[in-house]
C-alpha cells in the first residue's frame, strides 16, 4: 500500500481548511441555531479523506427547510401523508410538496416477515425505501425533463411539468439499536437522499401502542445522546439534512430508568408497603389469574404516585406549600433532593418506593403530562431543526400548551403533527366545524408540516377493496367505466396517461437514439 504522500504541513493546512468550512456552515442561516456538544476540529478528524459533503440530501433538506420557512412566514402548511410506493409518489407529487415514509407502513409492507409497528424490523428498512423512492423521483424527474426537452420551446407551454422531487421525510424511529447503529442508519438516510429525518424517545424494544399499556420512554439524557448521535453523523458527512425531534412522552406509561433527575418529577412509586409488583403478576400468572385485572388490583393497592404527590397526600397545606415552593426553587430536583426538603417541611413521613413498581422487564411508571413533553422538546430543541410531540389522542388544550410554551422560547421553532389514523376527534371534544379549519388553526402556531402518516392503510386499503369488487362483480366493462374512461380523460397530458410519458417510452427511446447516434431534440 502507497504511503499519503502530503507533507506534515500540507496535512495540517487541509484540516484547518476542513475546520473553517465547517464552522462556516454551522453559522450560516441554515444552522446557526443548532447547538452541539462537539467542536468543529473533532468532526473535521472524524471525516475521511474524500470529499463526501454535498450529498443530494443537503439540497433536499434546503429546499425543504425554506418551504417549511414559507409556511412560517404565512402562518399556513404543508398537507402530506404516509407511503411506501413510489408509483403512488409521482401522483403525491401534484398536490404535496413532500413525502412521508412511515415506519409502521414499512414495517407492513417492506419486510421478509410483516409485523405491528413494533420498530423490530432491521434498521436499514426505511432507509431503502427512501433510497427506492428518491431514485423513483428522479427517474420521473429525468423522463419528464427529456419529454419536454424534445418538444419546441413553445410547444412545451401546454406540457406538465412536475416537480417530482419533493424532499423526503422519513420515519426513524428510536433509533434501532445503540448509539452507532442509529448512526448507521443516519448515514444509510443521507446516502438514499433522504430531507428530513425524525427521532424520538422511545425505548428500544418497548414500543407497544394497542396491548392496553403505553409506551415507554427513554431518560432524557439517553433522548438527547441519540440525537446528538445523528447530528453528529450528519455534521461527518458535511449534511445539510434536517433533524425532526419528536417526542413520544405524551400517554408514556413507563420509563427505562431513574438515572436522569431531569426525569425524577415524573416518575411513580408505591406510597403503600405492598408486595412488588413484579412477585403479584408471576403469582397470578401462576395460578392462571387474568394478568390484567391483577394488574389493576395491585395499583389500586399500591397507590401509585410521584413523589410530590405522595408529599401532599400526607401534609397539611401549609406544609405542602412550603415543600413545594423550595422543590420549584430550583428546575430539576433529584429525587434525593425532594425527599430532604420533605423531611424538613413535612412532619409526617412520606412512604415513596419506585422500585416496588417496576415491571419484569426493569421499567419504571412514569406519569406523562405536558409539562414533561415540554422539557423534553426544549432539552433537545438545539439539536434538531424541527419539534414534533406525537400524541395519542388529539386534545387542543395540551396542542395550544405544548406550542406556546415551546415558542416562548424558540419563537421561531417550525413544529411537525401527525393525524394518527384513528384518532376520535368527536370524543376528543372537536366539532366538525373545528376539525374542517383544525390544519389552518394548528399552521398559526408554527405547524408547518402535517402528515397523515398511514394513508396507506385507511385510504389505499379502501380504494383498493372498492375497485377488488367492482372488478370481481364488473370485469372489464366495470373497469372502463371506473378506472380507464376517466383516467384516459385527464387528458391532455394527464400525468402518465398520455404517449407513454409516465412509463417512460420516450427516454428509453432517447437513449437507443443516443446510442446509435440520431439527432433526437429538435433544438429551436
Ligand atoms: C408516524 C408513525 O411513527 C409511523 O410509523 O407512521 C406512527 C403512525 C401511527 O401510529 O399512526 C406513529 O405516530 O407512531
Amino acid at each position: 500500500m502507497p504511503k499519503i504522500n502530503i507533507s506534515l504541513e500540507d496535512e495540517q493546512r487541509q484540516f484547518e481548511a476542513d475546520v473553517a468550512a465547517i464552522e462556516k456552515q454551522w453559522s450560516s442561516p441554515r444552522q446557526a441555531h443548532l447547538k452541539r456538544p462537539y467542536t468543529a476540529q473533532t468532526i473535521a478528524a472524524l471525516r475521511t479523506s474524500i470529499d463526501t459533503t454535498n450529498p443530494a440530501s443537503s439540497s433536499q433538506a434546503v429546499k425543504l427547510w425554506n418551504l417549511l420557512h414559507e409556511h412560517r412566514k404565512n402562518g399556513t402548511t404543508e398537507l402530506t401523508f404516509g407511503t411506501t410506493d413510489p408509483t403512488v409518489v409521482t401522483q403525491m407529487a401534484k398536490h404535496s410538496q413532500t413525502v412521508y415514509v412511515s415506519g409502521a407502513l414499512c414495517g407492513f409492507s417492506e419486510v421478509s416477515v410483516p409485523g405491528m409497528d413494533a420498530c423490530d424490523y432491521p434498521w436499514d428498512t426505511v432507509p431503502k425505501v427512501v433510497s427506492k423512492i428518491s431514485k423513483s423521483q428522479q427517474w420521473h424527474d429525468q423522463r419528464q425533463r427529456q419529454f419536454r426537452l424534445r418538444h419546441s420551446q413553445k410547444d412545451r407551454a401546454n406540457l406538465e411539468n412536475w416537480d417530482y422531487l419533493a424532499p423526503i421525510v422519513a420515519d426513524g424511529d428510536m433509533g434501532f439499536g445503540s448509539l452507532t447503529s442509529t448512526m448507521k442508519m443516519a448515514k444509510e438516510f443521507v446516502d438514499a437522499g433522504v430531507a428530513m429525518i425524525h427521532l424520538d424517545d422511545l425505548a428500544i424494544g418497548m414500543k407497544k401502542f394497542t396491548i392496553g399499556q403505553g409506551r415507554t420512554v427513554v431518560p432524557t439524557s439517553e433522548y438527547i445522546d441519540r440525537l446528538a448521535a445523528v447530528r453528529m453523523q450528519f455534521d461527518i458527512m458535511g449534511a445539510e439534512t434536517l433533524l425532526l425531534t419528536r417526542c413520544d412522552t405524551d400517554h408514556s406509561e413507563f420509563i427505562t430508568s431513574v438515572i436522569d433527575e431531569r426525569d425524577h418529577e415524573y416518575v411513580q412509586g408505591a406510597t403503600k408497603s405492598v408486595e412488588p409488583l413484579k412477585e403479584c403478576l408471576a403469582k397470578a400468572q401462576a395460578n392462571g389469574e387474568d394478568l390484567k385485572a391483577a394488574r389493576n388490583d395491585w395499583k389500586s393497592r399500591a397507590v401509585l404516585r410521584t413523589f410530590d404527590e405522595a408529599v401532599k397526600d400526607v401534609a397539611t397545606d401549609s406544609e405542602y406549600d412550603a415543600y413545594i415552593t423550595e422543590v420549584r426553587q430550583t428546575q430539576f430536583r433529584s429525587l434525593t433532593s425532594r425527599r430532604e426538603i420533605a423531611a424538613r417541611t413535612v412532619k409526617q413521613a412520606v412512604f415513596f418506593d419506585w422500585d416496588i413498581p417496576r415491571s419484569a422487564m426493569g421499567q419504571y411508571f412514569f406519569k406523562s403530562c405536558v409539562k414533561a413533553i415540554i422539557e423534553r422538546a426544549l432539552a433537545v430543541a438545539p439539536l434538531g431543526d424541527v419539534t414534533w410531540a406525537r400524541m395519542d389522542a388529539p386534545n387542543w388544550d395540551d396542542i395550544v400548551e405544548f406550542h406556546t410554551a415551546v415558542r416562548k422560547v424558540h419563537p421561531d421553532r417550525l413544529f411537525a403533527f401527525g393525524y394518527t389514523g384513528d384518532y376520535d376527534f368527536g370524543k376528543a371534544g372537536f366539532s366538525p366545524e373545528q376539525v374542517k379549519t383544525l390544519h389552518l388553526d394548528m399552521a398559526k402556531m408554527g405547524i408547518v408540516w402535517q402528515v397523515q402518516p398511514i394513508w396507506s392503510l385507511q385510504g389505499l386499503l379502501m380504494a383498493t377493496d372498492d375497485f377488488a369488487k367492482l372488478w370481481a362483480s364488473e370485469a372489464i366493462g366495470g373497469y372502463v367505466r371506473e378506472v380507464q374512461t376517466p383516467a384516459l380523460a385527464r387528458s391532455p397530458m394527464a400525468d402518465g396517461f398520455e404517449k407513454l410519458s409516465w412509463c417512460g417510452g420516450y427516454l428509453l427511446d432517447s437513449f437507443y437514439e443516443t446510442v446509435a447516434g440520431e439527432k433526437i431534440v429538435e433544438k429551436q
